[in-house]
């Protein structure tokens, strides 16, 4: 990988390799932009294949960031963080070193709790930084926000693509069952549509079937049901060349983050088919809205008037991509750039004045 050239192309201002021996560490913190604020975007503690595999993740997710703080009017700006270690070698030790390299950073990035780092884990982290998110009980930790902002999001799919605000009697597809997979499932429930869940967890798997009257496909048929919404709730890249030619879904709303494997080239492939994207880091922005309620004294209603934003940012969406007949991924990315551009513009003008 030709790391400035990448780095460069992407638009990231700042990365810092994190490495020590005792404890040993190996870490990335990417800072995409800073121009709407700090860099806010939690840390993932994941197995990666290759360090350059770690890279990349932290990149895509760091720039997603970006685009998600400014797409929900957030004044933060996008970073995120990775953790190159097996769940089953993480320690207070390692989580505490990590923390001294956020705490280099004296705010320039806010961090919280991704894949496999637990609230109890945050905790920990923030025994040596002030520069963290999500320690609080108040607001009931992210994923029940979020997946409220998921809901809201296939609320306003489906009323763009088929002028109505029903959802009775529709089938949707979720795959993962975790914290906001099973949150989702509820809302969907309780507005009476049919489920058809996946997860690699079976005991997950049990939990909802019984809780909600799911049926259960297994992981690799979930692709290619007859469903009105496909909603990915598990990992990244799960929208590529080898699972599009599958997908019926006229539909796709879910909270996964890097959901396109390749952006330009998956999102193309999508509007082909005639599928309405929701762009992962619009329709999953509950997450942030809610860490960053916390960060400036939680406010109940605020965050869940800020949540339901993501219905109407996303029906703006889906209009000016019909009408500038460009993908919804584009029209989000335009969204998101034009309010960063802004930004700057105007921190540039308070430094001349
Ligand atoms: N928790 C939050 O508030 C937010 C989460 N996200 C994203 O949403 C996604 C889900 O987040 P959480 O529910 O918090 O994570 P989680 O780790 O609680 O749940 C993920 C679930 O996916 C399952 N899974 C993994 N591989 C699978 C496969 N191949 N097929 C089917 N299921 C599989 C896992 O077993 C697990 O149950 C992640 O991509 C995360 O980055 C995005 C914004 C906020
Ligand atoms: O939890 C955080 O720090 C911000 C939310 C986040 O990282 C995400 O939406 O992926």
């Amino acid at each position: 990988m030709l790391l400035f050239e990448t780095v460069r192309e992407m638009g990231h201002e700042q990365i810092l390799f994190c490495h020590g021996k005792n404890p040993d560490i190996r870490a990335i913190i990417a800072i995409h932009d800073t121009s709407l604020g700090p860099a806010m975007g939690a840390t993932r503690l994941f197995p990666y294949i290759s360090e350059e595999a770690a890279l990349q993740d932290a990149l895509r997710l760091s720039r997603g960031m970006t685009y998600k703080a400014a797409c929900a009017n957030i004044p933060a700006g996008g970073g995120k963080a990775v953790i190159i270690a097996n769940p089953e070698s993480k320690t207070d030790d390692l989580l505490r070193a990590y923390g001294r390299f956020v705490d280099s950073l004296n705010g320039r990035f806010i961090t919280g709790q991704d894949v496999n780092i637990t609230p109890n884990d945050v905790r920990t982290i923030a025994k040596e930084t002030k520069y963290v998110v999500g320690t609080s009980e108040k607001s009931g930790g992210p994923a029940p926000i979020t997946s409220l902002g998921v809901f809201l999001g296939i609320k306003a799919a489906v009323e763009f693509r088929w002028r109505t605000k029903n959802l009775e009697g529709m089938k949707v597809a979720v795959q993962g069952l975790g914290n906001v997979g099973k949150n989702l499932c509820r809302h969907l429930h309780e507005h009476g549509i049919k489920l058809f869940v996946t997860d690699v967890d079976a005991a997950k798997v049990e939990e909802v079937q019984q809780l909600y009257n799911a049926t259960v496909v297994p992981p690799d048929e979930i692709y290619s049901l007859d469903v009105d919404i496909f909603a990915p709730c598990a990992l990244g890249g799960i929208l590529n060349s080898h699972t599009i030619p599958f997908l019926k879904a006229p539909i796709i709303a879910g909270a996964a983050n890097n959901q396109l494997g390749n952006e330009q080239l998956h999102s193309q492939l999508l509007a082909k088919k005639g599928i309405l994207y929701c762009p992962d880091y619009v329709i999953n922005a509950g997450g942030l809205i809610n860490v960053y309620n916390e960060m400036i004294g939680y406010d109940e209603e605020k965050a869940f008037k800020q949540v339901h934003n993501i219905y109407d940012t996303l029906l703006a969406i889906f209009n000016i991509a019909k009408q500038q007949e460009i993908t919804t991924n584009d029209a989000a990315k335009r969204l998101a750039e034009d309010r960063i551009r802004n930004a700057k513009q105007s921190n540039s003008k308070k430094v001349a004045a």
